[in-house]
Parts: C-alpha cells; sequence; structure tokens
C-alpha cells in the first residue's frame, strides 16, 4: 500500500492520460484504487455492515461535461478531507479518449455497447472501454454485502433544451417494482420528471439494473456543453445531492416535489439515410406532438403521433444507421 496521493485533480489527470496505479493507496481515513484510467474507487477504512456501494459514472458521452466537472469536484473534496465518505463509492469517466476531444464518441456510441453489445462493433475503440467499465461495476457490485444498497446514479446532458430540464430515466425492470423510495430521493432532488423504460436497452444504467438488480438511472441534468462553457450553478442541485449522498446525508428538500411520470411508448429507428425528421433543432425534449403529426419518416416507413398526448424525447437524425433516433413517450401514473 502506498500513501501520497499521485495528482491534485482526478480529472486533469484522466485527461492527460496519467498511468493508474497497481496498488492501493492510503490516505487518511480512506483507501483508494486507481485501476485504469477515469476509474477511482474510494472506501472507507472503517466500514460498518450494509454501507452503500454507490457508482457514479458521467462521461460515457464524452462531450457532456458539466457532470464530469460535478463528479470531479465531489472527489477532490473527499481527496481533500473536506467531505466526509459514509458510503463505498466508485466513479468511473466513461469516455476519456472522447472527453479529450470533445465528442460524444469516437467510433460508436457507447451508451448503445453495454449488456454484451460491445461484441457486435469489435472494431470501435468504444467497445474495449464498455467492456472494461461492465467488469469495474461488476467487481464492484459483486461483492457488496446483502442488505447494502446498490445505487447507479449515470449522469448526462442533452443535445436538445427540455421542457422539464432535469428528468431522470429509469430502465426497463425485469419483475420488479419501482423503487419509490428512489423516485422520492430524485424528486426531493429537484429532478422531478421520470421517463419509465419499457424494454431492455444496451446502456450503463440498463446493464447494472439488470446485472446487479442496482437502483440504477441516468440523469439528464441540462443541456451539453463544452469544458469551460458550463454554468455550474445550474447543476447546484444534483451537486449538493450527490454530495449529501456520498456522505450519508438525505439531501435537503426541493421546494417542488411534483413528479412528472412519462413511459417510453416507441423509439424511432433511422434505419437507412432516408431517414427524415420532421422536427425543428430547437424542438425541446418533451415538446408535446399534435395528434396525425408527421415526426418522420424512412423510406415506406412513416411514424405519425396519435392522440395528442405523446411527446417527443432526444430526436436526433444524426444517429448511425439502425440507432434510436428519438422516443415518442406518453403521461402515466404508478
Ligand atoms: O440529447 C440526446 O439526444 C441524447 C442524450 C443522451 O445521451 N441520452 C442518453 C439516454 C440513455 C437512456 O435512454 O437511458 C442516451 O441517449 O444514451
Ligand atoms: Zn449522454
Amino acid at each position: 500500500m502506498i500513501s501520497a496521493l499521485p495528482f491534485d485533480d482526478f480529472l486533469a489527470a484522466t485527461l492527460r492520460q496519467q498511468p493508474p496505479l497497481a496498488d492501493t493507496l492510503s490516505l487518511g481515513e480512506l483507501t483508494l484504487s486507481w485501476p485504469a484510467a477515469g476509474m477511482l474507487r474510494l472506501t472507507p477504512k472503517a466500514l460498518p455492515d450494509g454501507t452503500d456501494r454507490v457508482l457514479l459514472s458521467a462521461g460515457v458521452h464524452g462531450n457532456e461535461t458539466a457532470p464530469i466537472e460535478v463528479l470531479a469536484g465531489i472527489v477532490a473534496d473527499l481527496l481533500a478531507g473536506r467531505l466526509t465518505l459514509a458510503v463505498d463509492l466508485q466513479v468511473l469517466f466513461g469516455n476519456p479518449d472522447a472527453m479529450r476531444v470533445g465528442e460524444r464518441y469516437l467510433d460508436y456510441d457507447m451508451n448503445r455497447l453495454f449488456n454484451g453489445a460491445h461484441q457486435q462493433q469489435p472494431l470501435a475503440r468504444e467497445s474495449a472501454r464498455a467492456a472494461q467499465l461492465e467488469a469495474q461495476a461488476d467487481a464492484f457490485f459483486s461483492s457488496s454485502p446483502t442488505g447494502a444498497r446498490r445505487l447507479h446514479y449515470d449522469l448526462h446532458t442533452a443535445i436538445r433544451g427540455s421542457v422539464y430540464e432535469k428528468f431522470a430515466i429509469y430502465p426497463f425492470l425485469h419483475e420488479r417494482e419501482h423503487n419509490q423510495e428512489q423516485l422520492e430521493w430524485l424528486t426531493a432532488c429537484g429532478v422531478n420528471t421520470v421517463l419509465l423504460h419499457s424494454a431492455p436497452a444496451n446502456t450503463f444504467s440498463y446493464y447494472t439494473s439488470r446485472h446487479h438488480l442496482a437502483d440504477s438511472f441516468t440523469l439528464e441534468l441540462g443541456k451539453a456543453r463544452p469544458f469551460g462553457e458550463n454554468d455550474l450553478t445550474r447543476f447546484a442541485g444534483i451537486d449538493v445531492a450527490l454530495r449529501a449522498l456520498v456522505s450519508g446525508q438525505q439531501p435537503p428538500r426541493s421546494a417542488d416535489d411534483s413528479l412528472h411520470l412519462f413511459r417510453a411508448k416507441y423509439n424511432l429507428i433511422k434505419a437507412s439515410d432516408a431517414f427524415r425528421l420532421h422536427l425543428a433543432d430547437d424542438v425541446e425534449n418533451f415538446t408535446t406532438l399534435p395528434d396525425g403529426f408527421l415526426i418522420a419518416e424512412d423510406g415506406d416507413t412513416r411514424y405519425v403521433a396519435s392522440g395528442g398526448e405523446e411527446r417527443i424525447l432526444f430526436p436526433n437524425p444524426k444517429v448511425q444507421n439502425g440507432l434510436r433516433a428519438g422516443i415518442v413517450v406518453e403521461p402515466v401514473t404508478l
């Protein structure tokens, strides 16, 4: 075990490709392990039975920088002893190579490569990294003691603005109920809108939910901007909430305790280069679609809104062929 911190800023060390450590590191009340780029585990030396396991990831999309900066700030305060750690914490920066160049991905959208899907794209640089992230999540969660909560928040920002600025995406659950306590926690954090997925997906949050029965969410926290251009005051709510979580506290209650729930109805799939989206670039996420509105078409396939209650999420005609180019959602109650 070594005892001197080899970096003063974990994000900077990740971006400059500083070599990780083969050994664990002792730092005051913490044990650290840094087995690979962008992967840091912080464990309190005193670890009571039932201590929560918390996985916080950001940068699965390299251009979604504000959540990366939020996590970097939390790590810095834990390492400096300004914040007390009360959980076993795994921090993962998903795609450092894409972060370095400020792109969503280099070869293939990494959030379509989990759940083993990386095996179908062996040439993509994101595939090796997705497999490495899965292995790290496996090592972290599979050794968790019974009774300990397993939580995973995968932090993102979106390409478009949104009617609801902050929202959570709840992966499809197999024979499990949605966790009411988690929905209340999200609401307390100011994340008042939740989309319930209706089918499995190859996302990181689905992977940990499915394989480790974690309470896992993709959190969409605002708009994607390059490093240095984020207004971090807009991320203060989640910052405060995550700091409370890792130090074993409840988040301060948000003034607004309403909850807007939606269900994914179907995906728009870009099957070919003929895919045409009939929504302007400034149409926001969760915009309502009038009954009969032609959302998109792809050759003979026409996506037409129905009923007047549907809304559009993540419309993007630039995705690779075969991938999701949007989600049509509808309001739901639990
Ligand atoms: O703004 C967009 O079009 C995409 C934002 C984003 O990266 N969203 C995630 C959602 C993942 C999920 O469905 O759980 C993604 O597309 O990977
Ligand atoms: Zn993203």
